[in-house]
């Protein structure tokens, strides 16, 4: 199958401008300017297949807001090939920009002081949707989204979480098939991030859209992806499950023990990262973990035992930290 979108060796270096601070260095600058390149995006690629949903993670200025607008159009490549269901996003052609859409947190496309229905149709008439098909695709997200009341008042009366569900209804209802998703649960409180989350699930499984979705809120992530590409400086350091990512960049488990003797020391066993009221967490190499938990068992009274994988963020800061010590 031709994967929705296809990236290789991707490419993108700001040249900007240097300037010492100082007066005197601003009339020098003026003069002679003198420039640095920073190498944004430095060899990226990756695949999406149609109807995948694919985590784009990364530190703050790994590349990833740069890549997405590569991808979107909005950014020409310096380098390498980018193909989007089988468009080249930087030509821009309408039948492209019909077919995807880019939605970014912390930016606006509706009007602010005008009730985000009318805004949708001014969406209808740039995107040229034929009315009955607007008609279909406007109720469907105003139902899914549940923003029945909200997308007749203006939209400076709205708060953050309500605006945001108007700006994904207004970015969707071209019916994209690929949706570059740019932190677009940041600021919103726990209920709306899920809410969201769970929208793009569904709006994934009815029209079998491929999404592309970066999110610095892991939970974000483990709800929506089974894949996660992760970037650091510009590069790839890692394409895969999230099961292969823990497997790879952590090799521990916490193996933690309710007791029915407080105060019993379990150091033997593995480094002890949590201890109090008979309870106690270790940490062990995953490949142990059996036999510890077994050793633990046999030698004291266990009331209650759990094993469990790090938190997947904790496994996201050792793939950076990995990345950045390679
Ligand atoms: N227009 C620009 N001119 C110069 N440098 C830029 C420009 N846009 C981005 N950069 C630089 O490119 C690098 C990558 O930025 P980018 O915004 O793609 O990162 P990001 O992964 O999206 O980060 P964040 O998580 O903070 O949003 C950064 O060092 C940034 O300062």
């Amino acid at each position: 199958m031709e994967p929705a979108i296809r990236v290789r060796d991707l490419r993108k270096t700001f040249r900007v401008a240097e300037r010492d601070a100082g007066l005197g260095a601003s009339v020098r600058s003026l003069v002679r300017r003198r420039y640095r390149e920073v190498a944004a995006v430095a060899g990226v690629s990756f695949d999406v297949a149609p109807g995948e949903v694919v985590g784009f993670l990364g530190p703050n200025g790994a590349g990833k807001t740069t890549t997405l607008k590569m991808l979107s159009g909005l950014l020409h490549p310096t380098g390498g090939e980018v193909s989007v269901l089988g468009h080249v996003p930087a030509r821009r052609e309408k039948a492209y920009l019909g077919r995807i859409t880019l939605v970014m947190g912390n930016r606006n496309q509706l009007q602010w002081d005008i009730p985000a229905l009318d805004s949708f149709e001014l969406n209808r008439a740039v995107y040229r949707i034929p009315e009955p098909e607007f008609r279909r695709a406007r109720d469907e997200l105003v139902e899914l989204l549940e923003i029945g009341d909200l997308v007749r008042k203006p939209v400076r009366t709205l708060s953050l979480g309500e605006r945001m569900k108007a700006e994904v209804a207004a970015a969707l209802l071209h019916r994209p098939q690929v949706l570059f998703l740019d932190e677009p649960t940041i600021g919103l409180d726990i209920g709306a991030q899920k809410r969201l989350r769970g929208f793009v699930a569904e709006y994934n499984r009815r029209h079998g859209a491929s999404v592309l979705l970066t999110s610095h809120y892991m939970a974000d992530v483990q709800a929506l992806c089974q894949r996660v590409v992760v970037i650091d400086k510009g590069q790839v350091l890692f394409d895969g499950g999230l099961r292969q990512l823990t497997a790879r960049f952590s090799p521990h488990q916490t193996i933690t023990v309710q007791l029915a003797e407080p105060g019993t020391d379990l150091s033997a066993f593995g480094a002890v990262v949590e201890a109090g009221e008979g309870r106690v967490s270790i940490q062990v190499p995953k490949a142990e973990t059996s036999a510890v938990a077994g050793r633990l068992l046999a030698a004291h009274a266990v009331t209650d035992l759990t094993i469990e994988d790090p938190p997947i963020e904790d496994v996201i800061e050792q793939a950076f930290s990995a990345g950045r010590t390679a």
